[in-house]
């Protein structure tokens, strides 16, 4: 975990109107580290990473990914990142080979390399016995890897997660993690994620920021937080103290309105 960081913000704000949704924020990911933003519901960890991939403008404040500014240089930025949104990004009519396909045109991956790179990216996400199967039969889970496949043939540098599990059963979700981590260990990519499941950012990730009403109220590594916190401190403690919260169940919380059947959507 050396050299330059691949994100890197300085008092990052953004503001809809009067209300300041991302206050201030400053960090720094470094390459191949797999780092989790947390909040509770409106916290501004969307806000975050849609400034930091290029589909929102900041208020003020400046960021840079893989080296490139995001207000200055957004073809760069995008060129070398992926990223997977909360919406569904999979076409359940295609084949999850010809998701891909549609996605290797999209990166402008030369013809030549394309088969490869995608049987590849099958291979990574646990899917190649389900290439040739419609996606309206994957699984939630099966639908979330062909998703991370599709934002990483590319290879990007980075790659963002907007809340990669919510919705899926446990088994499914610690599919997703294992696929994000042999992801990770193979391509070297760094990922920030958002997440609502606290026992998921303290198995997958590095180190972690709470955002608290779009400011950090805690940054480091989940074992520095809970020695922050006390000893004997849980994760959920850590996350408690930061957030005020008082209505958090532990691992998840306001699951309902957040619950995205994708597979169900599909069908
Ligand atoms: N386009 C917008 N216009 C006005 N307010 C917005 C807009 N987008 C987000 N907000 C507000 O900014 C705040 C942060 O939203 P954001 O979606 O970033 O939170 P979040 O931490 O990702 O929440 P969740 O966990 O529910 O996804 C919220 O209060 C939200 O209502």
């Amino acid at each position: 975990m050396n050299g330059h960081p691949v994100i890197e913000t300085r008092q990052l704000v953004r503001r809809f109107g009067t209300f300041t949704a991302v206050d201030a924020l400053t960090l720094s990911v470094e390459p191949g580290e797999i780092f989790g933003l947390l909040g509770r519901n409106g916290a501004g960890k969307s806000t975050v990473i849609k400034m930091l991939t290029t589909l929102l403008p900041p208020t003020s404040g400046s960021a840079t990914v893989g080296g490139y500014d995001i207000v200055r240089e957004p073809a760069s930025v995008r060129r070398c990142i992926g990223y997977v949104p909360q919406a569904l990004s999979a076409d359940g009519d295609l084949t999850g080979y010809e998701n891909l396909l549609v996605f290797a045109k999209l990166y402008d991956i030369a013809r030549g390399e394309r088969a490869e790179r995608i049987r590849d990216s099958l291979a990574i996400m646990g899917l190649s016995d389900f290439a040739d199967k419609l996606v309206k039969t994957y699984s939630g889970g099966m639908i979330r890897r062909l998703e991370i496949a599709q934002s990483t043939l590319h290879r990007p540098r980075v790659l963002f997660l907007d809340e990669p599990t919510v919705g899926l059963d446990p088994v499914a979700r610690v599919s997703v993690w294992e696929q994000v981590r042999r992801l990770q260990s193979q391509s070297g990519s760094a990922i920030l994620l958002t997440t609502h499941y606290l026992e998921e950012a303290e198995e997958l990730c590095r180190r972690v920021a709470i955002l608290c009403r779009g400011r950090v109220a805690a940054m480091g590594t989940p074992a520095e937080l809970k020695a922050a916190v006390g000893a004997g401190a849980t994760f959920e403690d850590v996350f408690e103290r930061f957030t005020g919260a008082d209505t958090m169940l532990p691992g998840a919380y306001d699951e309902t309105s957040q619950t995205r059947r994708a597979a169900h959507r599909l069908g």
